[in-house]
């Protein structure tokens, strides 16, 4: 029974915790008079995948402002209903047919980064990188994009909004009326009053706006499949799909597209901020990733920038042995979330010698699993070689098993063929193309620093910031 659990439960003492100071002894630990958390990296798999149906957390539904979102939705009859209207998007093959803008959107970044490395001064590549993964995600959803890449400096449009959402879903969370007081109030007190959420009702008006304008231009749903391939973005094919209407509504939407480019914004950019100080701090890594491009890219395809990437194909990216490694490291050192996650299931489930009733919300969380020091041994350090050769743990099991970096089981992640396929493309053609050197940038620029649902580095931390220099 719970209540036979070690009673350490506490209420969060504040809403800006240290993720330094969070309760670490366990296995299991009641954390708050209703939810168990447990640290066992082989219960993940009973929780997360073999559960089947399991419903997430209600009362952590509206953190972020979007509660009917398929992230946020916690019944799982619900949320099957919303996500398998998604699912078709960003299946395997929708995704390789979504190269040509993965390509021209590298392109454009590619030449930005010339341009720096002719001047000679440092740049922020972290702003680049959410400035590549939000326009490539706008653009997929909304068929057009703010063109943040070709912002000076790659001042971001989004990445700050979605940043802000981060930052106030701590508070939203232990006091739910902050944000609908804040949303009540005309924009202009709200600017003056809490900038922070100035930026998220921006963004979600914004949303808002864009979502009645395609429906205002498209026609009415399709009696056959429902997908219009004439118009291939996300929101318009959603419009045209045979999802019931109530899914449809204005709001509900919004919800759903802040989350889809939110999330394929700001993962996927951590995770490529966060490889890159990784590469760029170990040279002999460094050099085992240049060597397999090198081989893999011939010289000549290098003479043309614009061919090269053009010749880049996910596909055979993949098979590159060495450059899957180093993704797989930087995902597991970029944590993708690192609140505990939640779930709910319908039976009693048995953790050593205790039972945890059904419905008890029981959570894990992903940094103390990337951390096991048993599964990832000096998990502090960037070792690609970890994932190389079919390497098994000390209780023999495979090693993947335990990469949990994009979720697993019903609520695993929507975006992981769109961010494998950018973390492939991204990494390939820069480190083929540049020579970069780290300025005034240290671990502290990617250490997780603040829980704030996403991790966030030390909050004055001013990006990963490089020189750069054509390779030769
Ligand atoms: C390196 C990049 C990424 C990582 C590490 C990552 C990781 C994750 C993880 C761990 C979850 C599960 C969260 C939970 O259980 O609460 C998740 C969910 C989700 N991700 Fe990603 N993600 C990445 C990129 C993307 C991209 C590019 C998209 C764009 C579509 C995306 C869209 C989503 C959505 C919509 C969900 C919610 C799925 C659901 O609840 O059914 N992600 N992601």
């Amino acid at each position: 029974m719970v209540s036979a659990f070690p009673s350490r439960w506490k209420i969060w003492k504040n809403t800006h915790r240290d993720v330094h100071s969070l309760p670490v002894s366990g296995p299991i630990v009641r954390i708050a008079p209703d939810e168990v958390h447990i640290l066992d990296a082989d219960f993940w798999e009973t929780l997360f995948s073999k559960a089947g149906r399991v419903d997430k957390y209600n009362w952590m539904s509206n953190r972020f402002g979007n509660d009917t979102s398929v992230l946020t939705t916690a019944a799982h009859d619900l949320h099957r209903v919303r996500r398998n209207a998604l699912n078709p998007y960003f299946s395997r093959q929708r995704i390789l047919g979504l190269q040509d803008t993965i390509r021209q959107k590298l392109s454009v970044f590619v030449n930005q980064i010339q341009e720096n490395a002719n001047v000679g001064a440092p740049i922020t590549i972290s702003r680049g990188y959410m400035a590549f993964s939000e326009d490539v995600i706008m653009h997929y959803c909304f068929g057009y994009d703010y063109d943040s890449l070709r912002k000076s400096a790659w001042t971001p449009v989004l990445h700050d909004a979605f940043a802000a959402v981060c930052i106030a879903g701590n508070m939203a969370l232990q006091f739910p009326t902050i944000p609908k007081v804040m949303n009540a109030l005309p924009q202009a007190w709200v600017e003056k009053l809490d900038p922070l959420y100035a930026l998220i009702f921006r963004m979600q008006n914004d949303f808002g706006r864009q979502i009645r304008q395609m429906k205002a231009a498209l026609p009415p749903a399709k009696s056959d499949r429902g997908v219009d391939n004439t118009n291939p973005t996300v929101i318009a094919e959603l419009l045209q799909s045979d999802l019931p209407n109530e899914q449809k509504a204005d709001r509900r939407l919004q919800d759903e597209v802040q989350l889809i480019v939110g999330a394929g914004l700001s993962t996927t950019g951590w995770t490529l901020s966060v490889g890159t100080y990784y590469l760029l701090s170990n040279p002999r890594i460094l050099a085992c990733l240049c060597k397999e491009l090198d081989d893999a890219i011939p010289t000549s395809t290098t003479a043309n920038t614009a061919d090269l990437i053009s010749n880049l194909e996910w596909t055979e990216l993949e098979r590159l042995p060495y450059l899957t490694a180093v993704i797989k490291e930087a995902v597991r050192l970029s944590y993708s979330t690192t609140s505990r996650n939640v779930r709910l299931l319908p039976k009693p489930v048995q953790f050593k010698e205790w039972t945890v009733p059904a419905r008890t919300p029981i959570s894990m969380t992903v940094p103390f699993l990337n951390h096991d020091e048993d599964i990832f041994p000096q998990s502090r350090s960037f070792v690609p070689e970890r994932w190389l050769d079919a390497l098994k743990t000390k209780n023999g099991s495979s090693l993947d098993k335990y990469f949990v970096g994009f979720g697993k089981g019903t609520r695993s992640c929507l975006g992981s063929n769109l961010a494998w396929c950018e973390l492939h493309l991204g990494f390939a053609s820069l480190f083929r193309l540049f020579d970069f050197e780290l300025y005034e940038t240290d671990k502290t620029d990617v250490e997780i620093a603040h829980d704030f649902f996403l991790p966030f580095a030390k909050l004055d931390s001013k990006g990963i910031r490089v020189f750069v220099k054509e390779r030769q």
